[in-house]
């Protein structure tokens, strides 16, 4: 989809969260530098931990960039793509995978792949030996902007999304923007949930800028990319080195997650995350119009960016089967759950909604705002 740009200029956004301070390498075509990246973070021996679409397609480079760099390589560990990996079964032979190979806590696992492998072999850095380094070497957009960043891992459980997991910072994270380029179009079309997400969040001027270019348009450069996802890098280092344990700031990350959570597990996880995030981010922000909590302007706008990507803006699955994973939501609090409600673009606030307000939501999330 992106055309090469020999302009693209490498950069690197800093990371301080309190437990750990790390680098976010962003370029085209810099997955070479891997190995020195890795080597940089003390690591003698390195495990790739990838999956079976992204493996046949960066595992090789990525070791040989450490091989050169004096990194020792294991035999990389394998599983099957997709999110029904983000289970505790499949976690469980990860972690026999690093014993076999004897992997010690002066090593390190490289995350190679999209949201799910991050989030896998981050949860599997953090429990092995209580705690191994990892790098997160993010190839699909989401993870790029999003999932590489910040340290939280999980598994799902079948009552929920994300229901296991840890806070487990990155030792380096790199992404090279050249691995989209075989990206199939849907899948970076549904990375693009999350970078709305990020602009409503804290970025007016980005909001608008995407709406008139959306960032999934055939012909995207590498420039753009690079600028793209720095600027979303910054936005969430901004949130995770003030709250690194989602205590407050954090919660925000989760705007559109609610419903966007429920969406995709009684969606059976046919529609992928970031189009769940979409359609939860315009579902709160009509409903909050709905309410008066923001002007019907900003939920036109909203939905405008939403469109103009062709991500879904809404869902009709029905509201028992949505509540019932809401009410699985870890940010259960009692009765009620935290929402967090778009008042305007760059301003959002975190309120509780009981499980009755909640249903109230969806049902007015539903309907067109006038
Ligand atoms: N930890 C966090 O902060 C955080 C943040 C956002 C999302 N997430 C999680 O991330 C997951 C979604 O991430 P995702 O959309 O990257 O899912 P994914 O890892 O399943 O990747 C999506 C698809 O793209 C393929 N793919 C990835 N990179 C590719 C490449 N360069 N070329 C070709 N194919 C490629 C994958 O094989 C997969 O089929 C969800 O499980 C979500 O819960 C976590
Ligand atoms: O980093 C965060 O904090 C986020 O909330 C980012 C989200 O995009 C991501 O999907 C996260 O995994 C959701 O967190 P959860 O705690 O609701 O599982
Ligand atoms: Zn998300």
């Amino acid at each position: 989809m992106s055309e090469i740009n020999p302009c693209a200029a490498p950069r690197t956004v800093h990371v301080g969260t309190a437990s750990r301070s790390y680098d976010v390498h962003v370029g085209a075509g810099n997955l070479d530098d891997l190995g020195r990246v890795v080597a940089g973070t003390g690591s003698s021996r390195a495990c790739v931990i990838t999956e079976t679409n992204v493996g046949p397609l960066y595992a090789q480079a990525a070791e040989t960039s450490l091989a050169d760099a004096g990194v020792d390589v294991t035999d990389r560990l394998v599983f099957p793509a997709g999110e029904a990996s983000k289970s505790l079964a499949v976690l469980g032979g990860l972690l026999e995978g690093l014993a076999e190979r004897g992997l010690t806590r002066d090593d390190a696992v490289i995350a190679l792949g999209g949201g799910v492998t991050g989030d896998m072999a981050g949860l599997c850095a953090a429990l092995y030996l209580r705690g191994i380094r990892v790098v997160q070497v993010p190839t699909s957009l989401l993870a790029m902007v999003d999932s590489s960043v910040g340290g939280k891992t999980a598994v799902d459980l079948p009552a929920g999304k994300n229901l296991v997991g840890a806070f487990w910072q990155p030792s380096a994270v790199l992404a090279d923007v050249r691995c989209l380029a075989s990206v199939p179009h849907e899948l970076l079309t549904d990375s693009c949930g999350e970078v709305i997400k990020h602009a409503v969040l804290a970025d007016p001027a980005l909001l608008d800028e995407l709406t008139e270019r959306p960032l999934n348009a055939p012909g995207t450069d590498e420039g753009r990319l690079v600028d793209v996802v720095t600027r979303n890098v910054e936005i969430k280092r901004d949130v995770v080195d003030a709250d690194e344990r989602e205590r407050g700031l954090r919660q925000t990350l989760n705007l559109g997650h609610t419903i966007g959570h429920a969406i995709e597990s009684a969606s059976d996880f046919t529609l992928g995350h970031g189009s769940c995030v979409a359609a939860g981010l315009c579902m709160m922000t009509r409903a909050s119009a709905r309410r008066g909590w923001c002007t019907s302007e900003t939920a036109a706008r909203i939905e405008r960016c939403v469109a103009a990507h062709a991500l879904p803006t809404g869902c009709d699955l029905p509201a028992d089967l949505l509540l019932h994973y809401m009410a699985h939501d870890k940010k259960r609090h009692g009765g009620s759950v935290n929402i967090v409600v778009p008042v305007e673009v760059g301003h959002v606030e975190v309120r509780r909604a009981t499980l009755d307000e909640l249903r109230e939501l969806v049902e007015l999330g539903r309907e067109e705002v006038r």
